[in-house]
């Protein structure tokens, strides 16, 4: 495939991704029924960041950072750049030099299927960053890749424009088209869980809340009273 970079207007609707990233990973990932996630050894370099945001993907070769660079340039404010790899790699490619550069554009956080440096920097800048490693390991700009093709990362599909959701659970992608109608489904779960939240919270058993005892029968479970306290 020859090395490609495509120039993208097309983001997906704003007040959706704001939405989606108040509802949070583990609620978009239930509301768009249970698809969408990164693996989970994905995770955050510094603890507490959160972002969502259109995907600007990049493919890159393993030890080669060079279509970062080339990228940076395709980013808008708000976007959330995702860096797939074309093989394993866990190198360091991406720190806190190229994080000022994205920071410069606007851009909320990135995605990398690869290493990551510079940790206590990226830290302090607040530029949250979402790799499958730390390391220090540096890379070379050797041998292009593409820009704002589908490419997988961390196990998940993400096509140039998807909603890129991701905070101390992990990372779930939307894509573009199901965006708004992901982040009503969203919405309603969160309204749900605030109202389950109240309840549990006032001591009510979940055994309850869900009905769940009679369905519990049904499959066999049984109660009985302790033998030895009976016994006595
Ligand atoms: O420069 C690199 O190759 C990656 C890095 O450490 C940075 O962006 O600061
Ligand atoms: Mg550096």
């Amino acid at each position: 495939m020859k090395p490609v970079v495509y120039r993208r207007n097309r983001r997906a609707d704003v007040d959706a991704v704001r939405r989606l990233g108040v509802a949070g990973v583990a609620t978009v990932h239930e509301a768009m029924g249970r698809i969408g996630l990164m693996k989970p050894y994905l995770r955050p370099v510094w603890q507490g960041g959160a972002v969502s945001g259109s995907a600007v993907t990049v493919l890159s070769q393993p030890g080669d950072n060079w279509m970062i660079h080339v990228a940076v340039e395709q980013c808008r404010p708000g976007d959330v750049m995702v860096v797939a790899l074309a093989a394993d790699s866990t190198d360091g490619m991406f720190g806190d030099l190229l994080a000022t550069s994205l920071k410069a554009r606007g851009v909320a956080g990135l995605i990398i299927d690869a290493g990551c440096r510079d940790i206590l920097t990226l830290k302090e800048m607040g530029f949250p960053v979402w790799s499958k490693a730390i390391s220090a390991r540096g890379t070379v700009k050797a041998t292009p890749g593409s820009v704002n093709i589908p490419v997988v990362c961390a196990g998940a599909l993400v096509s140039p424009g998807d909603v890129i959701v991701a905070d101390d659970d992990g990372v779930v992608v939307v894509p573009m088209e199901d965006a708004v109608r992901a982040a009503d489904l969203a919405d309603a779960r969160l309204a749900n869980e605030e109202s389950k939240r109240a309840r549990l919270a006032a001591g009510e058993l979940g055994l309850d809340i869900y009905g769940m005892r009679e369905g519990l029968a049904k499959a066999g479970l049984v109660y009985l009273d302790d033998p030895e306290e009976s016994a006595g």
